[in-house]
C-alpha cells in the first residue's frame, strides 16, 4: 500500500480500542496476520492491536521493498515497514510481539529504536535463524517453483503430527500457497543475513520469550539464547506445540502474552533495573559503572540499586526528551544545587550524549544568569578541567 506521502505501509488489520495501549503483532514466514486469530480477541480487549503482513504475503504486495534486488532485502528494511506504520497510524510507543521473523523484526526495533518498543514478546523466535546458505537455497528454489513446493516441509515444522490436518493448520498452509514467490523469497534473504546475538544485550525493554517445545525450526536452545542475552528477559516453554506454537496451544501462549503484558505499566523492578542499567553504561561509560558497582559495599549496595532502577531506569529511559536534552537539565541543576563532583561527571555524559564544549559552555552561560556567577564561575573550571582530560578543551 503507498500513502499520499510516497511511503509504502505493509497490508494490515487494526482491532481494539483506538485509545488503548497501542499492540504490534508481526507475522511468521508463509504466514499471513491470521496467524495472530487465535490471540486477537482477548487482546484486543486492552490493547489497540495492529497486525501486518510480511511482502508478498496476505494483504501485502510482494514489491513492498521497493528497488530491493534479489538477495538484498534485511531486517532492517522490513523493521523500516513496520515504523513507516506505525508513524502513520500516529504511534509512537508500542508493545510489539512477533513470531519468527516477526519476532527478528521486534528485536531488531528493540535494539535499534529502543524508544519505540516499550515491551516485546519473542514467539518461536531466534537471534539467528541458522546458516545462510539454507536460506538462499531456499530463497532461489522458490523464485523458481513458487510457495507451494513447501507446503509439506513447513506442515512438519509449523505442527506437531497431531494437529496438522486440522482446520486452523490447513488455512496457514493454503496463506503459504497463496504467498508471493518475490515476496517469500526476500524474506529469507532477510533472514540469511540476520543475526542479533551481539546485540542482545542492548534490548532494554522488558522481553518474554516464548518457546514451543517440540519445534525443530527454532528449538528451545534459540530460545534460550534470546532469554539469557536479553537484559531480564523472561522464558516460557510450551509442551506439545512446534514452530507456530500460538496457533497449536492458543491458551497457554495467550497466557503468557497477558501476563507480560500485564506488567507493562508499571513494568517490573527487574526489568525496570536491567534498562536502566543500559542506559547508565550508555551516558556515563561502561568504566565508571563498572567501578560504581565493583565499588558498592552492602552499606551502599541497595543505594546504588535505587539509582539504577529510578534515575536510569524510571527516567532516563523515558521517550520524552532527547538525551541531549537531558543532559542539559541535569548540568543545570546540579550548578544550581552547587554538586560540582557529580557536575563533572555529568559533563562527560554530556559529551556522550552528544553535547558539544560549545553548548555546554552554552548550558554554564545560562546557569550565570539563572543559578548566579559564582556558582556558574566554580561551574566552568570544572568543566574546562573535564575537557581537557577528554581531550576537547
Ligand atoms: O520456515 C519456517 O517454517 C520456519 C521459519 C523461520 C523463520 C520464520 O518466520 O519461519
Amino acid at each position: 500500500m503507498t500513502t499520499t506521502d510516497g511511503t509504502r505501509i505493509p497490508g494490515h488489520v487494526i482491532d481494539g480500542p483506538e485509545d488503548a495501549p497501542p499492540l504490534i503483532l508481526g507475522p511468521s514466514l508463509g504466514t499471513s496476520l491470521a496467524v495472530w486469530d487465535p490471540q486477537v480477541p482477548a487482546l484486543a480487549r486492552d490493547h489497540r492491536v495492529i497486525r501486518w503482513d510480511l511482502p508478498g504475503h496476505g494483504r501485502s504486495p510482494a514489491g513492498l521493498l521497493p528497488g530491493t534486488e534479489p538477495g538484498t532485502a534485511t531486517i532492517a528494511d522490513l523493521a523500516r515497514l513496520v515504523l513507516d506504520l506505525a508513524d502513520r497510524l500516529g504511534i509512537g510507543r508500542f508493545a510489539y510481539a512477533g513470531i519468527s521473523i516477526g519476532g527478528a523484526v521486534g528485536a531488531w526495533l528493540a535494539v535499534h529504536h529502543p524508544e519505540r518498543v516499550g515491551s516485546l514478546i519473542l514467539v518461536c523466535s531466534s537471534a539467528r535463524f541458522g546458516e545462510p546458505a539454507g536460506w538462499h537455497e531456499r530463497a532461489a528454489l522458490v523464485r523458481e517453483k513458487g510457495t507451494g513446493v513447501l507446503a509439506e516441509a513447513a506442515a512438519a515444522r509449523w505442527f506437531t503430527p497431531g494437529f496438522t490436518g486440522s482446520a486452523a493448520a490447513q488455512a496457514l498452509l493454503a496463506d503459504l500457497r497463496a504467498a508471493d514467490p518475490a515476496g517469500y523469497a526476500a524474506c529469507c534473504d532477510a533472514l540469511a543475513g540476520y543475526d542479533l546475538r551481539g546485540d542482545l544485550g542492548r534490548i532494554t525493554a522488558p522481553t518474554l520469550v516464548i518457546a514451543g517445545r517440540d519445534d525443530p525450526a527454532t528449538p528451545p536452545a534459540h530460545a534460550r539464547e534470546l532469554a539469557d542475552g536479553i537484559p531480564g528477559a523472561a522464558l516460557t516453554e510450551i509442551p506439545g506445540a512446534a514452530h507456530l506454537a500460538n496457533v497449536e496451544r492458543p491458551a497457554p501462549v495467550l497466557a503468557a502474552m497477558l501476563g507480560h503484558l500485564a506488567g507493562e505499566r508499571p513494568y517490573g523492578d527487574a526489568a525496570r533495573y536491567a534498562a536502566g542499567m543500559a542506559v547508565r553504561r550508555e551516558v556515563l561509560g561502561d568504566e565508571h559503572v563498572d567501578r560504581a558497582i565493583s565499588g558498592a559495599t552492602a552499606f551502599t549496595a541497595p543505594f546504588q540499586d535505587l539509582i539504577t532502577r529510578y534515575a536510569w531506569g524510571e527516567i532516563w529511559t523515558r521517550p520524552g526528551l532527547s538525551r541531549r536534552v537531558r543532559s542539559c537539565i541535569t548540568l543545570t541543576a546540579l550548578v544550581a544545587r552547587g554538586h560540582y563532583e557529580e557536575l563533572a561527571m555529568h559533563v562527560r555524559a554530556a559529551l556522550r550524549n552528544g553535547l558539544t564544549p560549545e553548548e555546554i559552555r552554552e548550558v554554564l552561560l545560562q546557569t550565570a544568569v539563572y543559578c548566579g556567577v559564582p556558582a556558574a564561575n566554580t561551574a566552568f573550571a570544572v568543566a574546562d578541567r573535564v575537557l581537557r582530560e577528554e581531550g576537547k578543551g
